[in-house]
Order: C-alpha cells, then sequence, then structure tokens
C-alpha cells in the first residue's frame, strides 16, 4: 500500500467461479492467484496454467507475477519467468508458468488453489539517450561476482577484482 492508499484497479472475471485475487492479511504486498484447471507437473516439468482474470492497470504501473515462498518450500514449484511482468496495456487472462523444481516427486493442483501472487507497483519508462561514453562509476563494468568470494563468516574480506576505473 503507498502512503496515498491503494491503487484502483479494474478487474474482470474470465471464469465466473473463480475468487478475485485476495490479500492474505492487510499490508500483503501479494494478492494471491489461483488456477482454473487441475493440473500435474512432473518433476523438471512445467505447464502453464490460468488464472481466470484479466485487469486494466493505470498507465504508470505494472503487475508483477511472483511464486508462492510456501509452494517452493513444500514441493519445490516455482514460476519459469519469476516475475512475470503484466503490462499495464494488457487486457488478457493473466496466465501463470508454473515449474516444478522437485527432482522426484510430481506437484498436482486443483482448481482453485492459489498458485501465485500478483505485486501490483509503479514503474518508470525511461527516454534512452545514447552516448559515446558513459561516465563513470566506482563498479565500472565489475560484475558476476567482480567482488569476490570471501566469506565475512571466516574473517575475511571480500577480495573485488580490479575494477576499469572508466572516467
Ligand atoms: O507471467 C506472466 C507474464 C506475462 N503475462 C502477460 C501479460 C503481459 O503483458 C504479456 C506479455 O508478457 P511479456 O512481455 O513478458 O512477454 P513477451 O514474450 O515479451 O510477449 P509479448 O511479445 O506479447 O510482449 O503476457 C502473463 O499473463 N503472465
Ligand atoms: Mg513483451
Amino acid at each position: 500500500m503507498s502512503a496515498s492508499g491503494p491503487v484502483d484497479v479494474l478487474i474482470s472475471r474470465l471464469d465466473p467461479e473463480v475468487p478475485l485475487p485476495g490479500y492474505a492479511h492487510p499490508g500483503d504486498a501479494g494478492a494471491d492467484l489461483v488456477t482454473t484447471s487441475d493440473v500435474t507437473i512432473a518433476p523438471g516439468e512445467r505447464a502453464m496454467v490460468g488464472t481466470g482474470v484479466a485487469i486494466a492497470l493505470p498507465a504508470g504501473y505494472a503487475a508483477f507475477v511472483h511464486p508462492r515462498s510456501g509452494l517452493a518450500h513444500r514441493l519445490g514449484v516455482s514460476i519459469v519467468n519469476t516475475p512475470g511482468t503484466v503490462d499495464a496495456g494488457y487486457r488478457g487472462e493473466i496466465k501463470v508458468v508454473l515449474v516444478n523444481h522437485d527432482l522426484r516427486e510430481p506437484a498436482t493442483f486443483t482448481r482453485g488453489d492459489r498458485i501465485a501472487q500478483l505485486v501490483i507497483q509503479r514503474v518508470e519508462q525511461a527516454r534512452f539517450h545514447e552516448v559515446e561514453r558513459l561516465p563513470g562509476s566506482a563498479r565500472g563494468d565489475g560484475g558476476y561476482g567482480s567482488t569476490g568470494t570471501a566469506s565475512v563468516a571466516n574473517g575475511s574480506a571480500p577480495t573485488p577484482a580490479t575494477h576499469d576505473g572508466r572516467k
């Protein structure tokens, strides 16, 4: 919830029996989404399921389809493209591409089970200005582990690799 209160989002039930996305507790970031179909996902496999709802977000907002930590913990189930991005202009059914990361057990969901959560956020669009050379920064082009692997637990500070010091 923003300081100005919840944002109003128009929602349409494409499947009249599904519950609207709901926040389990006041102040929760994610509103739970349910699957409209029964599905069993074999170990390592994925399945796209519908949620039975479509929304119209105000301009300047996006909705993000996040996994539920309980399913991750209990079943090893996540979302392939986590978090899925629902654009403000999208009017189709919100769908979820579930993936079963468990190596041994299939994961079964029944119509109406909560399978994901929708987080609504303000987003910026950028105006991209092409330049010959970017301004320098402390990090430069260091990434992908450039700050070293030594853990704080063994008393040694991480050893950063040298960066290019681009100015
Ligand atoms: O988990 C998701 C992710 C996306 N979408 C819908 C809403 C989103 O606005 C649209 C397109 O998503 P995205 O831009 O991520 O996919 P794309 O592969 O780039 O497709 P497109 O070419 O349609 O943009 O699909 C979902 O319903 N669930
Ligand atoms: Mg796209």
